[in-house]
């Protein structure tokens, strides 16, 4: 498969540009007493980069799990191009294109790395039980046409050699990658990373700067991340909200929350 033919594929999943893709009104969680994320409202583009961060506790993961169908909100909205999607299970929030990885990757270890992009498209593939019985002519068009998505991931993520390898036997960074085109297999419209450089060397850091923004730039996702690598950040994201004890302390261009004092006080002196 051709980039051309699966880029305009990618594409074709992407409706009318929107100024706004996620909206997060007020979202508010509470665990008994604690209250872990605090009236946070932000916006992300249809193709922009947005960082969260904040020191450890902040809240952040727990916004990502809100948003991503893992939590409940206590209170709040949250809307995935004008759909109301909190509370809603995950899968659900995934037909409205929105997808994530984890701070401690998750794939499937025992099966091989290509296997794990087959079972992301299940949803998408024609699963019908009868036409797959019968192995009817579309069934099994759709299965090729899995397979080749597959290869075709595999190869712009570098790790087409490691194709019949079990995941839980890969690189700890080619683990990463894998995760990522598991997701964007999926053609999403926004992509939340939970930390994505965490345990890699600092090459492969420079190289998944490079990939968030051409993903980005190829596939016309929107990128959520949360990631503790200032570098990475300030490098990557258009806007960042900074979080502290479950509150937004500021939303801004790196520029600005470089040089903002109470990022510096709450997180950036930190350093
Ligand atoms: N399921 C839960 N039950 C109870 N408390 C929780 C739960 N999940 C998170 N918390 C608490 O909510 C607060 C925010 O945690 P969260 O994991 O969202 O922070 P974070 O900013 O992602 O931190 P880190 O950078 O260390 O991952 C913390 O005090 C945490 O202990």
């Amino acid at each position: 498969m051709t980039q051309t033919l699966l880029h305009s594929a990618q594409s074709s999943a992407d409706s009318a540009p929107r100024s706004t893709l996620l909206e997060v009104r007020d979202l508010t969680m509470r665990f008994g007493g604690l209250l872990a994320v605090d009236s946070v409202s932000f916006d992300v583009g249809p193709t922009e980069i947005f960082a969260i961060i904040g020191p450890n506790g902040a809240g952040k993961t727990t916004v990502f799990n809100c948003i991503g169908g893992f939590y409940k909100p206590t209170a709040g909205q949250v809307r995935m191009a004008g759909h109301d999607i909190a509370g809603l299970p995950s899968h659900k929030v995934a037909r409205h294109g929105l997808v994530r990885t984890f701070q401690n990757v998750r794939l499937f270890k025992q099966l091989t790395v290509l296997e794990n992009l087959l079972v992301a498209q299940h949803t998408q593939v024609e699963s019908n039980m009868l036409k797959g019985l019968f192995k009817l002519p579309s069934y099994r068009r759709a299965e090729q046409q899995a397979l080749e998505r597959a290869v075709w991931w595999l190869d712009f993520m570098g790790i087409r050699q490691y194709a019949n390898r079990e995941a839980g036997n890969l690189a700890y960074g080619h683990q990463r990658r894998l995760e990522i085109a598991r997701c964007m297999i999926t053609k999403p419209r926004l992509l939340m990373l939970d930390e994505p450089a965490a345990g890699l060397n600092p090459q492969e850091k420079v190289e998944l700067q490079q990939l968030i923004r051409k993903l980005r730039d190829d596939f016309q996702v929107a990128v959520l991340l949360i990631e503790h690598d200032m570098s990475l950040v300030m490098g990557v994201s258009e806007r960042i909200l900074v979080m502290e004890h479950g509150k937004p302390v500021v939303i801004g261009t790196p520029e600005v929350v470089k040089t903002d004092p109470r990022v510096i006080k709450a997180y950036l002196g930190e350093e």
